[in-house]
C-alpha cells in the first residue's frame, strides 16, 4: 500500500529531515511511526499527503509514485487518504455534522447521500446522538472521535494520523486507538505517528522507529 523507497526530504537547504528512509506497509497492516520530536514523522506524512515532495527518492501509494500526479490530481489522490490531526482542525462555528459532513460536500456527494454517509460515520464512532451539537460542547475525546468520522467518511483506504491522543489521558487514547483497530480490522491500513510509547508497546502492531529522520528499528507486530 504504502513504499517508501531511498527517501530524502530536505527542507530549504538546511540538514536532511528524512534521509533514505526505506520501508514497506502492505494493505490492511496497522504500523505505528515512532521518535523523538523532530525525528521525521509528520513529514513521513507530509509526503504521502502530498502536503510535501520527496527532495530524492520515491514515494509510492496503491502501485503509483505519487511524483506522478499533477497538481490538478492531487485532490483526487487525497480522497482516498482520511487523515486525522492531534489538534482534530473542527470548524468550531459548524456543528459535528456538519464538520463530518465538510469532505462529502466540496466533493459534491449529494445531500441525502452525505447525510446517510455521515451518520453511519459518527455512529462508528459513538456520537450519532450529538450530531447536532457543536464541537465546543464536546470533550477533547469526543472532539477527536469527530475527527476521526470526518477522515473516515469517504471510507479510506488508507487513515492516516499524526498524534491522534497527544492531548488525551491515558483511558482516552486506548478508547482513540481501539476505534483506528475496529477501522483496520474491517481492512483500512492504517499508519499512526506516536511518541506515546507506553500506549504503543500495549498494542502490538508493528512499529517503525525514526531517529534523526532515518530508519533504526522495524518491528513486527508482537
Ligand atoms: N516546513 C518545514 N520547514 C523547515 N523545517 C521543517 C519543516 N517541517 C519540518 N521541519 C524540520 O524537519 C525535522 C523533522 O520534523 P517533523 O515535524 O517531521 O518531525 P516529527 O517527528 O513529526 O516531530 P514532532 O513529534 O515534534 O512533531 C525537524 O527538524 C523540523 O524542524
Amino acid at each position: 500500500m504504502i513504499t517508501f523507497e531511498h527517501v530524502g526530504k530536505r527542507y530549504g537547504g538546511r540538514f536532511e529531515a528524512i534521509a533514505d528512509l526505506n520501508f514497506s506497509i502492505e494493505r490492511g497492516e496497522m504500523v505505528f511511526l515512532t521518535g523523538h520530536s523532530g525525528a521525521g514523522k509528520s513529514s513521513v506524512l507530509k509526503l504521502l499527503t502530498c502536503l510535501e515532495r520527496p527532495s530524492r527518492g520515491r514515494v509510492l501509494v496503491a502501485g503509483r509514485d505519487l511524483a506522478s500526479l499533477s497538481a490538478g490530481q492531487v485532490p483526487f489522490y487525497r480522497r482516498q487518504i482520511g487523515v486525522v490531526f492531534q489538534d482534530h482542525q473542527l470548524l468550531f462555528d459548524r456543528s459535528v455534522f456538519d464538520n463530518v459532513a465538510l469532505p462529502l460536500l466540496i466533493q459534491g456527494v449529494p445531500p441525502l447521500d452525505a447525510a446517510r454517509r455521515v451518520r453511519a460515520a459518527l455512529d462508528k464512532v459513538g456520537l450519532l446522538h450529538r450530531e447536532r451539537a457543536l464541537p465546543i460542547e464536546l470533550s477533547g475525546g469526543e472532539q477527536q472521535r469527530v475527527g476521526i468520522a470526518r477522515a473516515v467518511v469517504n471510507k479510506p483506504a488508507l487513515l492516516l494520523a499524526d498524534e491522534p491522543t497527544g492531548n488525551l489521558d491515558p483511558q482516552l487514547s486506548a478508547d482513540i486507538m481501539r476505534l483506528f483497530e475496529d477501522f483496520n480490522r474491517i481492512g483500512t491500513t492504517v499508519l499512526l505517528a506516536s511518541h506515546d510509547l507506553a500506549l504503543i508497546a500495549r498494542l502490538r502492531h508493528r512499529i517503525l522507529r525514526l531517529r534523526e529522520g532515518r530508519l533504526i528499528a522495524d518491528e513486527e507486530a508482537a
